[in-house]
């Protein structure tokens, strides 16, 4: 990658999407920084009696719209600069989905893998007492991110119930569902996505049984390989952290969720049941239909976007195509399907839950279901159209669509223009 934060590079997509709508220049100059980002020290006592501390960030990107939403992140890598760049994408993704809410991110700089359960108890509930000022039901309203879970969502909702002296569940999503999570959670993402190619389908030239390669076998990589193989798609290559498995007529989906679910790799299946070993590296140049990255960001980079041979490209991962790879598949005509629509599907459940919190009433998963499809269709097709008629591509209309959200709700609050007249 060349020179720049990390947050230079995602204000690229910005500056793309400025040169087709006329927006005050106030709100760029509002949108290139973030807000606020807080920086704390957790100190928290190790099993063995020791005292350890770790990094951690707490980022408000902007507001305007709404409290800010977004993921905590437990990650030995985290930066100030990644988790600002997050919050910026969240920021456009929840305006893409014309959710009720600015963009926020958070991270401690830690290898939960190393710590005990009580050790990760102990540093989630620290994360809370440092920022619980600036997170709040109506502020900032954390969720689960890269390494986080449910579990820990339970914890930090605690201690901050124990902070402000009240049950307060819509402080964070992602929750378990006895805490007052919400139903659907789960496949929220892979789902979102899962509509949006549906509802696309005839406009993306997509007919009949697909062929389908997910890269990363997680969470959203294992729920869309089962939606899709459910509507009668096949999946023909899937890879996670150490490879990739290949099976032309279609992979053995039940023992591959049984190998995850035993905690081996995908690849622990090749030689068996058709599937054939392939370098995981392989797994983006694979013929198929439609290619879904679901691992993690910068996968499809110069080196290898020229490779791609999808026609489709539906990105559950966040920032999984650089904006160097972006350029070439658009040369290509491979139609890619944003991060910020493709993969709202999640944040947009977790609105689902924050509502049914605070309404005290919860829905059943149909209704979860129906009102998720709904969203998805109804921003996917604007987005189509804005691309169609401006003849751009689908990222940068989606950006498009977004930023005069935001404008919009920027130039409300009064802009140069408005101070001139
Ligand atoms: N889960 C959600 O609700 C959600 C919401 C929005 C965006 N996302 C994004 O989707 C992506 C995946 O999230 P997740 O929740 O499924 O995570 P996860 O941790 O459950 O799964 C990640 C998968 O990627 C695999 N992986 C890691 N390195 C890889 C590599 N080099 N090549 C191939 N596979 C590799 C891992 O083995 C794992 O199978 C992330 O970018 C995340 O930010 C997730």
């Amino acid at each position: 990658m060349t020179e720049g934060s990390l947050l230079d590079h995602a204000l690229v997509r910005l500056d793309e999407a400025a040169k087709h709508l006329n927006v005050d220049a106030d709100v760029i100059e509002k949108l290139k920084f973030a807000r606020e980002t807080t920086k704390a020290r957790l100190m928290i006592r190790m099993d063995d009696g020791s005292r350890k501390s770790f990094l951690s960030w707490r980022c408000r990107y902007d507001d305007t719209r709404g409290p800010t939403k977004g993921g905590i992140r437990f990650h030995p890598e985290s930066t100030a600069d990644e988790v600002e760049m997050l919050a910026f994408w969240m920021t456009f993704k929840c305006a893409v989905m014309n959710l009720p809410y600015g963009g926020g991110k958070g991270a401690v700089q830690v290898d939960p893998r190393k710590l005990s359960k009580a050790e990760l108890e102990r540093l989630s509930r620290a994360y809370m007492q440092a920022f619980a000022r600036i997170i709040g039901p109506d502020r900032d309203i954390p969720a689960p991110d890269v390494y986080t879970n449910s579990m820990i969502m339970g914890w930090m909702a605690d201690e901050y119930a124990q902070i402000v002296g009240q049950a307060s569940p819509a402080v964070i999503t992602g929750k378990p569902l006895a805490l007052g999570g919400s139903l659907g959670r789960g496949d929220a993402t892979a789902r979102g996505g899962f509509y949006l190619v549906r509802h696309l389908a005839d406009e993306l030239g997509l007919k009949g049984s697909l062929r389908i390669a997910v890269q990363g076998f997680g969470n959203a990589g294992q729920h869309i390989a089962r939606l899709l193989a459910s509507d009668g798609h096949k999946i023909i290559a899937v890879s996670d952290s150490e490879g990739a498995v290949h099976a032309s007529d279609g992979l053995d989906l039940d023992r591959l969720f049984a190998a995850k679910n035993s905690a081996r790799s995908v690849t622990s299946t090749a030689g068996q049941h058709g599937h054939e070993l392939l370098a995981g590296d392989a797994l983006v140049g694979v013929d198929c239909d439609i290619l879904v990255p679901s691992a993690l960001e910068n996968m499809i980079r110069v080196d290898n976007a020229d490779s791609v041979k999808a026609r489709i490209v539906l990105e559950l991962a966040n920032g999984p195509v650089t904006s160097e790879a972006d350029a070439i598949l658009e040369k290509k005509g491979i139609v890619v399907l944003p991060d910020i629509l493709a993969n709202a599907g999640g944040v947009t459940v977790s609105y689902f839950e924050w509502v049914q919190n605070r309404q005290g009433f919860y829905w059943q998963i149909e209704e979860i279901h129906d009102r998720l499809r709904a969203i998805m269709e109804r921003e996917g097709r604007a987005i189509w159209d804005v691309a169609s008629k401006k003849e751009i591509s689908v990222r940068t209309a989606a950006y498009v669509h977004a930023l005069g959200r935001l404008a919009e709700a920027i130039e409300a609050h009064g802009t140069q223009s408005y101070f001139d007249s």
